[in-house]
């Protein structure tokens, strides 16, 4: 805007003073309307527009309230030790009789907070957008050469009843606007020695709240996210295209993601299919017989699985891993756990030696394949609904029955037992937070890989898409163990399972696609990333305004 806007500005916010002594002389009409106005183009959270200004001039009102703020200030003053309550009647809190003009700024909170665009999360922030109402008053008045005093020494519920405030209507405080009587050098309880400026340095922190020996440490990311120059660029190169802004919707943040992460020439990519078998079996959480578990790895190897077919047809490339499964998979690429299985409701899914040594096993995959474009996971492993449900109790805090699932097919009696085995499980866990261990107590050796898969693929630069549950999940802890893999995430689907969709908002992700899957195998992490191949090429080959 220009050297001299910034320069007036500054002058106008170092001059900005709390002023209590008013002249009684009027405030012209004119006035008052810009200091309203420049309140009402004050940000407001979602565009919310809360506050209210009700503008007094009745000597009566300003009366009745200065007698208020008599009695609330002789109030504050019984709770401070006599030598301080001294020195705080002897301050000159307000000028509300003197200042001709009140400005009662009030909140209308009668819009429920979910109603409001970021105020479900910061319920308060309707508040708040009224409080940046008041500054921008406060400054304009000041530029004008007007006085202003926010005065809150009062019972707010007195002051309320004072302007007959409706129930869910609630009042800031009152501003007094006029002339100023004192041209104040600094901020008069500064002034009074009664408090000072504090330095800008001890105000000011860097990157985070400074350490505290017992505060748990934050996990070090040795990923670094997306630059935020390819970041803009992404959103930029997407505006100039012909087309309305977002014409693609949720496809389009997908292919910034994409763009972000590095990944604009790509064309293909690997569906990486991991499978295990699953001692949880035993508990009769499945429909299906645990054999088929191989035969599905067996098929993918052969390129005649769901997922690989799938794959096939999105022009992907196929590994399949084996990550557990008894009978040997001939072709599969080999990560097997080497120590102890067991059934999470009383024993370890597997050792922490061998979570820790699939993750690493993963990361060499994920890095191998993250040379041919996007990574899509894919699992299999009968009664991995169970292991996943588990594991997303464990790491989401949810209860067992917001988790479990019909799996590939269960009835209410094999449901009810899926839950008893969820319970058990996730009782074995309690208070343990760290990702790696959950993984080894109820977790299950596929997702353990492809987690593995994940990390690497990220740090390699390369997109990741997940699938369903059991193959959403390694982004989650993935997350934990290195909080930028997130920017490398895109969610393909959201599937039947209970507890996909809660794992997906907790990695802040919108699936592309919500088709009611329970094929597991990466089908619908396939399905999405062909969306994501055409969409790219679309970007690619679209006519641009610029
Ligand atoms: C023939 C067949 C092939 C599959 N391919 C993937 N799944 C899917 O279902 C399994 C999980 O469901 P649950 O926890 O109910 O056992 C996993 O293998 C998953 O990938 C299959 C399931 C079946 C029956
Ligand atoms: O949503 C899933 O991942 C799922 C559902 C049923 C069976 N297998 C996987």
């Amino acid at each position: 805007m220009g050297a001299a806007a910034t320069e007036a500005l500054a002058a106008v916010v170092a001059g900005r003073r709390d002023i209590r002594r008013y002249r009684p002389d009027a405030v012209p009409e004119d006035l008052i309307t810009a200091v309203l106005e420049a309140g009402h183009r004050a940000p407001s959270v979602g565009h919310s527009q809360p506050w209210r200004f009700i503008v007094v001039t009745d000597p009566a009102t300003r009366d009745r309230a200065a007698a208020m703020a008599d009695r609330a200030r002789v109030d504050q003053a019984a709770h401070l030790a006599s030598e301080r309550a001294a020195r705080m009647l002897d301050l000159k809190l307000e000028g509300l009789r003197e200042a001709p003009v009140g400005v009662v700024v009030a909140c209308d909170r009668r819009t429920p907070a979910t109603g409001v665009l970021g105020r479900a999360t910061f319920p308060d922030a309707d508040l708040w957008s009224c409080a940046t109402a008041i500054e921008n008053m406060w400054l304009t008045a000041r530029a004008h050469g007007l006085g202003m005093g926010w005065v809150t020494l009062f019972d707010p519920d007195e002051l309320a009843d004072l302007l007959r405030l409706p129930e869910g209507v609630i009042t800031l405080g009152w501003l007094c606007l006029g002339w100023p009587d004192e041209r104040p050098p600094s901020p008069g309880l500064e002034r009074a020695a009664w408090s000072k400026k504090t330095p800008l340095e001890q105000v000011v922190l860097r990157e985070r709240w400074p350490a505290d020996e017992g505060a748990p440490q934050q996990p070090v990311s040795h990923l670094r996210g997306p630059e935020p120059t390819r970041l803009v660029g992404a959103t930029d190169s997407a505006d100039e295209l012909l087309s309305p802004p977002e014409s693609l919707g949720v496809l389009d943040r997908a292919l910034n993601r994409v763009l972000a992460v590095g990944a604009q020439d790509v064309t293909g990519g690997t569906l990486v299919l991991a499978g295990a078998d699953h001692p949880v079996t035993g508990l009769g959480v499945s429909a299906f017989p645990a054999a088929t578990t191989h035969d599905v790895l067996a098929a993918t190897v052969a390129g005649t699985s769901l997922g690989a077919a799938t794959a096939k047809g999105a022009g992907l490339a196929v590994v399949g891993v084996d990550a557990g499964v008894s009978q040997a998979v001939p072709g599969a690429h080999g990560a097997r756990p080497a120590g102890e299985r067991g059934d999470l409701a009383s024993t370890e899914a597997m050792t922490l030696a061998d979570a820790a040594a699939l993750v690493a096993a993963g990361r060499e995959i994920g890095t191998e394949a993250a040379a041919s474009g996007l990574v899509c996971l894919g699992e299999v492993g009968v009664g991995n609904t169970t292991v996943a449900a588990a594991l997303a109790c464990a790491l989401l805090d949810l209860e067992p029955q917001d988790a479990v699932g019909l799996g590939s097919g269960s009835d209410a009696d094999m449901v009810a037992r899926k839950r008893e085995v969820v319970a058990a499980a996730v009782a074995r866990t309690q208070g343990e937070r760290d990702p790696l261990r959950l993984l080894a107590m109820v977790g299950g050796p596929e997702i353990a890989l492809l987690t593995g898969v994940a990390l690497g693929a990220a740090a390699a630069g390369a997109p990741v898409v997940l699938d369903g549950l059991a193959a959403s999940l390694p982004g989650v802890i993935a997350a934990r163990l290195e909080p930028a893999a997130q920017a490398y995430l895109l969610a393909g689907q959201v599937s039947r399972e209970r507890a996909h969709a809660l794992v997906l908002r907790e990695l802040g992700l919108e699936p592309l696609l919500d088709l009611r899957l329970r094929s597991g195998e990466g089908v619908g992490a396939c399905l999405a990333a062909s969306m994501v191949l055409q969409g790219l090429a679309v970007r690619r080959i679209a006519a641009r305004t610029r």
